[in-house]
């Protein structure tokens, strides 16, 4: 089944873009062969929804193929991933690298993976508000707090004070976390309320249900009447004109009746590509906030808080030593805690810095090997105080323009990214760009002394 597994994957990978194959093949875990039936996991229902739909016949095949006999192929939710408390909220987690995401490949006329049953389904709204992310849950620093603050007082005052309210910043960073965060303290304050949190993409593919099955009524009428809409990565929207009109009428129809949007976005309105002007317009006409990388001092303070919530004692030393050496986003710092836990719960060692030394060496070693272009752009933006949200951006004043060539020349010097995956994640830039930024700082580079400095300085605390 293994050999099955690897010779498919690296079948599917010649097949498909690099991004589609991250976003949905890798992922995927053979469980088991049993029977001719071999069952695939995927680690979410989304996902899942989406593989069976996209890949299954294509897996199918290959698998006829490989056991030169017919096989059933069945997709399944991971066992570890299904716990029964937590719904499977439809969020999926782009690579970690990749800031554009992959559902930029994904087409709007792609068929519908599952029956949309809007009119039949009185409690899939509240069904999708995750009852885990709150505010409680929600640690605050210098890189969230006016999220947090803008987010505290829709809560209490939904459809009133902001509206649309509209959070932006890269993978990782608790957008989603936040929204879900209003979403249940809406719930609690108003138990009868229809809240719907949904991810983006879903919504697409909920257009396109309803466009096949000519259920437009349906789909109007359940969206219409919501009193919160929860909207997550909008920037799936992009290039999806049907899509965007649906939502047009519903953003309209919501907002007329004071009904509170929440949406988020890997960058600010202006700079989501392929979306229309006019939605825009009225992603802007609320409140804007962005949600920074969390600076060392908060990467220690959520460390702490979810150690704690997990009833294993971190002292500061450990703590402070993991955040100094992880700084890109939360989820790998929450990857990094669950490594650490598992490594000494198995070896029954207490957790010392040696043992958390041990227990990330992968990750560590990998860090110190491989600067990351998240880190680049993070540091680089520090650096020049600009916003992280600018190293993707489509603005070009000079403050801007030349911290971005020069976090570029370093993507090129300190990774191993190509010229087109380091423009793809710096916003979907031509290879070109990136090159003429590369070759425009290292010419600078040796006649000016003040940048190579500068240049030098970024290195340094970059190979830290
Ligand atoms: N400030 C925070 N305090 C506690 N947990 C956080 C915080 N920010 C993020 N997290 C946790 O980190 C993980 C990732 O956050 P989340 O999914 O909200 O990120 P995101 O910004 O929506 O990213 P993506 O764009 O990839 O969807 C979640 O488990 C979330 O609960």
């Amino acid at each position: 089944m293994e050999n099955f597994w690897q010779t498919c994957s690296a079948q599917l990978e010649l097949e498909l873009t690099p991004q589609q194959f991250s976003a949905w093949i890798k992922p995927l875990i053979a469980l088991d062969y049993e029977d001719g039936r071999l069952r695939i996991a995927a680690p979410n229902r989304f996902k899942l929804d989406w593989v069976k739909t996209q890949f299954a016949a294509r897996i199918t095949a290959l698998a006829h193929q490989y056991w030169e006999a017919p096989i059933e192929v069945q997709f399944v939710l991971d066992p570890k991933n299904n716990l029964p408390k937590k719904v499977a909220a439809p969020v999926p987690a782009p690579p970690a690298d990749g800031y554009t995401g992959m559902a930029r490949h994904a087409s709007e006329t792609a068929p519908a993976p599952e029956m949309f049953n809007i009119a039949n389904s009185p409690r899939r709204e509240q069904s999708r508000v995750n009852t885990d992310l709150t505010f409680d849950s929600f640690v605050t620093g210098k890189a969230n707090q006016l999220a947090r603050a803008a987010a505290i007082q829709v809560a209490n005052n939904p459809g009133v004070s902001y509206n649309p309210l509209f959070f932006y910043g890269g993978v990782g960073l608790g957008k989603t976390h936040l929204i879900h965060a209003i979403g249940n303290q809406v719930m609690a304050d108003q138990p009868g309320a229809r809240i719907r949190y949904i991810h983006a993409e879903q919504y697409v593919r909920d257009v396109v249900t309803a466009y096949q099955r000519k259920g437009f009524d349906d789909f109007k009428h359940y969206y219409h009447s919501l009193d919160m809409l929860l909207i997550d990565d909008i920037q799936f929207f992009g290039g999806k004109s049907r899509t965007q009109e649906e939502f047009f009428y519903a953003f309209e129809a919501l907002i007329a009746a004071k009904k509170q949007i929440i949406i988020t976005s890997d960058t600010y309105p202006k700079e989501i590509t392929g979306m229309d002007d006019r939605l825009i317009s009225r992603f802007d006409s609320g409140l804007t906030v962005a949600i920074e990388p969390p600076e060392l001092e908060m990467r220690v303070a959520i460390l702490l808080k979810k150690a704690n919530s997990e009833g294993v004692n971190f002292s500061d030393d450990v703590a402070f030593f993991v955040a100094k050496h992880l700084r890109s986003n939360v989820r790998e710092l929450e990857g990094a805690l669950r490594k650490i836990l598992a490594y000494s719960r198995f070896h029954g060692k207490d957790i010392t810095i040696d043992v958390v030394k041990e227990a990330l060496k992968d990750l560590l070693s990998v860090q110190n090997r491989q600067i990351s272009v998240e880190n680049i752009q993070k540091t680089v933006a520090d650096f020049f105080n600009i916003k992280v949200a600018d190293m993707y951006s489509k603005r070009r004043p000079a403050n801007i323009a030349r911290p971005r060539q020069i976090a570029m020349y370093l993507a090129k010097e300190l990774t191993q990214k190509s010229l087109p995956e380091i423009g793809e994640l710096f916003g979907g830039r031509d290879h070109t760009t990136v090159l003429h930024a590369v070759r425009k700082i290292a010419l600078d580079r040796t006649k000016n002394a003040e940048c190579n400095h500068e240049l030098h300085v970024l290195e340094q605390t970059l190979k830290g």
